[in-house]
């Protein structure tokens, strides 16, 4: 297995949601190179083959989000930065779905812009998927080693709240059902993303559920989620309630 996977030339396809940007992407971009150039990954046999992509899904941001992102492609090249863009605000979920469709590598890693996902845990995912061959790393604010900075009490609360009540009915052996920040083998993602039946942010938990039930192997790298500095989160009261509809839903299909 391992020697199997020191020959296969992987390439990560990061898919980044975007809706009203634009003074995040730069250094969300900048980040991810400083982290997954070879010559900055620790000098492992492991991480000899490493190749990547950046597609960014943005649904027709006012702020101009877009136009930072064709700067990008003039400075890093198109081939490493794609835009595939929608003309408007169509949901979590299907962006994940659309970014998806347009990715060339055998692994996808899904990650926010905001930089509440920092890209210097990027080595840590690829190296425990090669190391256990797992079919998808997920990041957990959950575990020791892990946690949550920048958050008011209400959200805490919030977060805490849904992940105790989607453990407590669905027990799918995953510490952080609602977190996204996940390295998926892209054949497996094609494979559940078309089961899920989500929109918006609960589509996160769904695929996860699901793919914890259809048995794939599943492991999880510690991350801090730190809130972002620039612009506001998009999660908002309804998609409080979508996320109750979508664990009743789970728990009566799964
Ligand atoms: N294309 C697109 N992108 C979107 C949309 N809604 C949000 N995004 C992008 O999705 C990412 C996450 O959105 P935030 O609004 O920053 O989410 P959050 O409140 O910080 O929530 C985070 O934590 C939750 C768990 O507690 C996660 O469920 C969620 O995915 C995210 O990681 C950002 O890059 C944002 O621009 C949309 O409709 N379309
Ligand atoms: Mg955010």
């Amino acid at each position: 297995m391992e020697e199997q996977q020191r020959n296969e030339r992987n390439k990560y396809s990061i898919i980044v949601p975007t809706y009203n940007e634009r003074l995040n992407i730069a250094l969300l971009v900048y980040l991810i190179f400083k982290h997954l150039k070879k010559n900055v990954i620790p000098l492992s046999a492991l991480f000899r083959n490493v190749d990547f992509e950046i597609i960014i899904v943005d649904d027709g941001s006012p702020d101009g989000t877009q136009e930072v992102v064709k700067q990008l492609q003039q400075v890093y090249g198109e081939d490493h930065i794609l835009l595939r863009a929608r003309p408007k605000k169509l949901g979590l979920g299907t962006a994940y779905s659309h970014g998806l469709r347009h990715a060339s590598g055998n692994f996808v890693v899904i990650m926010d812009a905001d930089l509440s996902h920092h890209p210097k845990y990027l080595p840590s995912f690829i190296k425990k998927q090669m190391e256990t061959g797992a079919s998808i790393v997920t990041g957990t604010r959950y575990v020791s080693g892990g946690g949550v900075h920048g958050w008011n009490l209400m959200r805490k609360l919030t977060s805490r709240g849904a992940n105790v009540l989607a453990q407590t009915l669905l027990w799918p052996g995953v510490s952080d059902l609602t977190g996204s920040f996940r390295l998926y083998r892209k054949s497996v993602l094609e494979e559940v993303i078309s089961s899920c039946v989500s929109k918006g942010y609960v589509f996160q938990m769904e695929m996860i559920v699901r793919a914890s039930r259809k048995g794939y192997h599943i492991e999880e790298v510690p991350i801090t989620f730190v809130d972002r500095v620039y612009g506001s989160s998009k999660l908002g009261g309804s998609e409080i309630v979508e996320y109750l509809k979508g664990l009743a839903y789970l728990l009566v299909t799964t």
